[in-house]
């Protein structure tokens, strides 16, 4: 871990905050010096983003890089607008799924030829459940979920189970490696927790799978982005993700699956449409599989917010995601110590994990009034969301600074203490 985000002084004590703002000055101090030293600081210039507010929804939708409605302009107007169908060659539309996977793939640690973009994270859980099976074999009859794992995941391998005869046992991910047997065909797991930004144990799952014969999916969705994955390093199967979150591709941007490159010849899609196809315009009746990841393609991809994640990844360019996981680490630590500061004791209570191995990006409070809460915090400037009894804070290292920490903290204790706006 980096020590760039060294702290001048030693974390303010948690002190309850009803007496007002103890430390706030010290606090608001530290901020500006950590924020001043912060080399990844430059980059809030590349997003749409305004001083008045404190933006913490990243971990729901990414924030705007400046340059796409420009790009967006020249796809509209240019290459549909003018060029029209030759786009789909001249404009590289038709290679862009595999392209995009090759410009995520070193965030996630996958080497190219692994990933295609296209579909949603929901349609990509059901290819990757169904492929995970057929890869398992014969004589495998569960499907281990995530217990706590985003809904989504759980209907769609529910489905998926019905659908190939699997039985699904849902468990906290921290027992799969104890679960996984003989009859596991796979186990499909977050990486980081959606409500409690827990981040689980992804080598040491994976490895415990393998052991047992099965397989590894996972859902990267609140990890790709903000911390350092290392899919091809831990010999992950199968793996997908969004790219609307830390990734700042857009509003239902494409997500994306990973097929690890040794399953590749033998990955047997639930899904095989056209542009999965060997010769997509030879029109053949009978199904035969492209080579490599093309084989995780359905149908015409959704070129509009495909070109706008392809320049969306452009903030990438030169930035290591280890220096984002430094940062990150250190600005979920310093927004707690400023809640621990400031707020009054008693009325939330941190659930995202204090160690820094269990934590993804986002901070989690346990809020009892946080129907009532996030509204007014929103009105003050400050973007967080709401989850069942919950307040959500994500914190995406590319634009969110210390300053903001602090700000975000200052203002849920006044919100909480019933004081009036500064
Ligand atoms: C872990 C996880 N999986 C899946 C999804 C959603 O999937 P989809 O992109 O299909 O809406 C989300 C968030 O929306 C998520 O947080
Ligand atoms: N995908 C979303 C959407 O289409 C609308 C609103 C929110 C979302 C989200 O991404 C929610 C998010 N996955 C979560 O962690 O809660």
């Amino acid at each position: 871990m980096s020590d760039t985000y060294e702290r001048a002084q030693a974390p303010a004590p948690a002190l309850p905050g009803d007496a007002g703002r103890p430390a706030a000055s010290a606090l608001r101090e530290e901020a500006a010096r950590l924020d001043a030293a912060d080399p990844l600081a430059g980059h809030r210039a590349k997003f749409a983003l305004d001083d008045a507010t404190v933006y913490l929804d990243g971990n729901s939708l990414g924030a705007l890089p400046a340059h796409v409605p420009a790009r967006m302009a020249d796809v509209i107007g240019r290459e549909w607008g003018e060029l029209r169908i030759r786009s789909w060659d001249e404009s590289g539309w038709w290679t862009a799924p595999e392209r995009i996977g090759d410009r995520i793939a070193p965030l996630v640690g996958a080497a190219a030829g692994q990933i295609v973009a296209g579909d949603s994270t929901s349609v990509n859980v059901f290819k990757a459940v169904v492929a995970a099976t057929r890869l398992a074999g014969e004589g495998r009859d569960e499907i281990l979920v995530d217990a706590s794992t985003f809904p989504t995941d759980g209907y769609i391998a529910e489905s998926a189970a019905r659908m190939t005869g699997h039985r699904i046992v849902a468990l906290d991910p921290a027992d799969v490696p104890g679960a996984a047997n003989d009859r596991t065909a796979l186990a499909l797991v977050n990486h980081v927790d959606y409500r409690t930004g827990r981040l689980h144990d992804l080598p040491g799952t994976t490895a415990a799978l393998h052991a047992a014969g099965a397989l590894a999916v996972w859902d990267l969705c609140h990890s790709a982005g903000a911390l350092p994955v290392g899919l091809d390093a831990h010999g992950v199967d199968l793996a997908v993700g969004c790219t609307y979150k830390y990734l700042n591709g857009g509003p239902g941007s494409p997500a994306y699956l990973y097929v690890a490159e040794r399953h590749q010849d033998r990955f047997d899609s639930p899904l095989p449409g056209w542009t999965s196809h060997a010769a997509p315009f030879g029109m053949e009746p009978g199904y035969r599989a492209a080579d490599g990841a093309v084989r995780g393609r359905v149908g015409t991809p959704d070129i509009l917010s495909m070109l706008a994640l392809e320049a969306a990844l452009d903030v990438w360019d030169g930035v290591g995601i280890e220096a984002v996981r430094a940062k990150s680490l250190a600005l979920t630590d310093f927004f707690l110590e400023c809640v621990a500061a400031y707020v009054p004791a008693g009325r939330v209570t941190p659930i995202t994990p204090a160690a820094h191995a269990e934590r993804g990006s986002q901070v989690a409070l346990a809020c009892e009034d946080a129907p009532d809460v996030m509204p007014e915090l929103i009105r003050r400037g400050v973007v967080g969301d709401l989850r069942p009894g919950l307040l959500r804070f994500g914190f995406t290292p590319l634009y969110v600074g210390f300053s903001d920490a602090e700000r975000a903290a200052r203002v849920l204790a006044d919100v909480l203490a019933g004081r009036p706006s500064d």
